[in-house]
């Protein structure tokens, strides 16, 4: 163990994040008002480059104009390898009211990528004395990305999340498949001949989990593209957040409630987490620092483990 003490993420939820295209104005009343922890208002790949100005347009209008709750409210701008990211963090920090929270910068590929937009951002928040101080959050979905991946989270006091783009991702990486996210056809392994399906997406989402918590950054699961596909959304959630993610994409509606099911510890669970701390506590008492719990060994460690649990659900319960 490092005498470094691991830096805690931000004390936020992020089970679910809920994308719209800035070009679909219809649907930012119905994201404002899904159960959704975060909203992500889309500037960058659900927008056709003729919409990208108009879209900009109403999402500046929207950050003010609509009652967002208690969500993160984050805009995901265009990449830095387009002519359009520069405009939009202008116009956004310009124009955008304070209730807007983050800014998502998708494809980042290297630190620098996240130094470029802190400096521009932090020009125009001195300009314009805006009083709120805009966060990051940032899309692995590269080859260099996840290369990349630890300076990348090191990159910025200002960053809080980092989520797996698995189509880009995909594509970066020259991997055959359309499909984002979730399992993949022929990507298993064979024995005594039956097939055993594997997962592509696990070492690049370990990547991301073990660079976000040495750096304090929420780990999350990006998209899953089949939305008609609950058992496949399920099993791709439940393996992040079994990794350590704290929370998942959803890209319909649908997928909210999914989301929201899988990264919310259930009651049983927050039991005996709590059950198990109450047991190291006992056990302190009697001067051991592990005993037996439910026919296991549970010890010091497992204090940590437990309060991994409780802390997430206190977290929910104090948002509710
Ligand atoms: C996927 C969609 C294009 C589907 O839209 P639509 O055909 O309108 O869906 P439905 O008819 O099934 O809608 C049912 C009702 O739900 C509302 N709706 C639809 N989408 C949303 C939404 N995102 N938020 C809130 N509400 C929504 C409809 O209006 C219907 O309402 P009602 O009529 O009142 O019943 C569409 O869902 C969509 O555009 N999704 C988001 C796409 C997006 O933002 N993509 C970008 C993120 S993924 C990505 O970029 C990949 C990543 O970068 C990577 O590399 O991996
Ligand atoms: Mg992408």
């Amino acid at each position: 163990m490092s005498f470094r003490i691991q830096p805690a993420a931000p004390a936020r939820l992020n089970r679910c994040q809920l994308f719209g295209p800035g070009s679909r104005e219809a649907l930012f009343a119905k994201m404002a008002s899904s159960a959704a922890d975060v909203i992500n208002l889309d500037l960058e790949d659900s927008v056709a480059p003729d919409d990208k100005e108009q879209a900009r347009k109403n999402i500046i209008q929207a950050i003010g104009d609509i009652d967002w709750g208690n969500k993160t409210l984050s805009v995901r701008i265009n990449g830095l390898d387009t002519p359009f990211w520069y405009r939009d963090v202008v116009d956004l920090l310009e124009q955008a009211s304070d209730r807007l929270d983050q800014i998502m910068i998708p494809k980042v590929g290297n630190a620098a990528d996240v130094y470029a937009v802190d400096a521009l951002v932090s020009a125009i928040e001195a300009a314009k004395g805006r009083k709120k101080r805009i966060s990051f959050e940032v899309i692995i979905e590269s080859a260099a990305g996840v290369s990349h991946v630890e300076d990348i989270a090191a990159s910025s006091p200002r960053l809080q999340a980092m989520s797996l783009g698995a189509a880009d991702f995909a594509a970066s990486m020259g991997m055959a498949t359309t499909g984002i996210g979730g399992t993949q056809e022929n990507y298993y392994m064979a024995h005594e001949g039956a097939k055993y399906w594997s997962d592509p997406w696990h070492w690049a989402q370990a990547a991301i989990v073990a660079a976000c918590r040495t750096h304090g950054v929420l780990p999350v699961d990006g998209p899953f593209g089949d939305f008609g596909d609950d058992e496949g959304f399920r099993a791709q959630a439940r393996r992040s957040a079994t990794l350590g993610m704290v929370g998942k994409w959803a890209i319909h509606p649908k997928q909210i409630a999914l989301a929201n099911e899988i990264f919310t510890p259930h009651e049983k669970v927050v039991g005996e987490a709590r059950e198990i701390l109450a047991a190291m506590e006992e056990a302190k008492k009697n001067g051991a620092g592990a005993t037996v719990y439910n026919g296991r060994l549970v010890d010091i460690a497992s204090i940590r483990q437990a309060q991994v649990i409780v802390k997430q659900a206190e977290l929910i319960a104090a948002s509710s």
